[in-house]
């Protein structure tokens, strides 16, 4: 059974807390702030990686232990100390507000868990074994990336992108629009775009739709 909701939230500007700042912080620190979380980190010391994050803004530092108030009004908090009954504080000073808390090294102390990630320009793939393997989680990944996620998705994924917002209307309703870029995807179109020749691409897409609309 997977005992995980699988979602993508957007976290610009909300306020995270990460406490703790060795290796294991520093892993969950970085997908947060290319995310555009707004991370505050607590810890005595950090990592020589997250200090020059912290010097040049792209985070707040307190350098000091973990208090109980660092936990008030934070949209999603990570523990990462090597202090376990630290880490437990924090998990049920979030619980008690209802926070997403990850806990790094104790599953049943996260009400979320972090997915190996494969991106292309706008498309993620997540992988999760309900914390069963983080290793092969890992494997997956790779073998997902290696086999689908080469530069040229995250490109088509934004120019079907552009061309669905453009369309929306033309198109009508959901069923049109399904079956219309179904059709799209099946056709040699995605192989014109990632090869670059858009131009191309735009003239078939626009032949498509039209010889589609009649027959809808
Ligand atoms: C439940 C979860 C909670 C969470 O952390 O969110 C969790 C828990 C734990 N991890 C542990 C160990 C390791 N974790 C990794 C790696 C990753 N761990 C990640 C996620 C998760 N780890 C969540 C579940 C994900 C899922 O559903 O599959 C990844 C995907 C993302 C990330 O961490 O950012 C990233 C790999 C992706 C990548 O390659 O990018 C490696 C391997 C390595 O580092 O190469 C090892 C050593 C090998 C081993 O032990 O298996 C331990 C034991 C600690 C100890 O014994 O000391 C626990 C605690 C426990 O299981 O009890
Ligand atoms: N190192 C590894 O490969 C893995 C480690 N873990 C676990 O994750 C945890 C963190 O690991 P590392 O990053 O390697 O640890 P680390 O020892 O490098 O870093 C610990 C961090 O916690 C901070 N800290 C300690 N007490 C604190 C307090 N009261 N308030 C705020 N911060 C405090 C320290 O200043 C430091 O920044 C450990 O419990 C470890 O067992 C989990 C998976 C793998």
């Amino acid at each position: 059974m997977a005992e995980f909701y699988p979602v993508f939230v957007d976290l610009r500007g909300r306020s995270c807390l990460v406490v703790g700042a060795g290796a294991i912080a520093e892993m969950k620190v970085v997908p947060l702030l290319d995310s555009g979380a707004d991370v505050t980190l607590v810890a005595p010391w950090a990592t020589p990686g997250l200090v020059a994050m912290a010097e040049r803004g792209a985070l707040t530092w307190h350098r000091r232990a973990f208090r109980d108030e660092d936990a008030v009004n934070r949209f999603l908090i990570v523990a990462a100390t090597d202090d376990r009954e630290v880490n437990r504080r924090v998990f049920e000073l979030a619980e008690a507000e209802q926070r997403l808390v990850n806990v790094v090294d104790d599953p049943p102390l996260c009400n979320f868990i972090v997915p190996a990630i494969a991106q292309s320009g706008p498309v993620q793939v997540a992988v999760s074994t309900s914390g069963r393997s983080p290793t092969l989680a890992g494997r997956l990944r790779n073998a997902i990336r290696d086999q689908f996620l080469g530069g040229d998705t995250g490109i088509l994924a934004e120019w079907l992108g552009r061309w669905r917002l453009a369309l929306k209307q033309r198109l009508g309703s959901f069923e049109v629009k399904r079956g219309f870029w179904g059709k799209v995807l099946d056709s040699e179109i995605p192989q014109l775009v990632r090869s670059g020749r858009e131009a191309e691409a735009e003239r078939r897409l626009a032949a498509m739709m039209e010889s589609y609309l009649e027959k809808v």
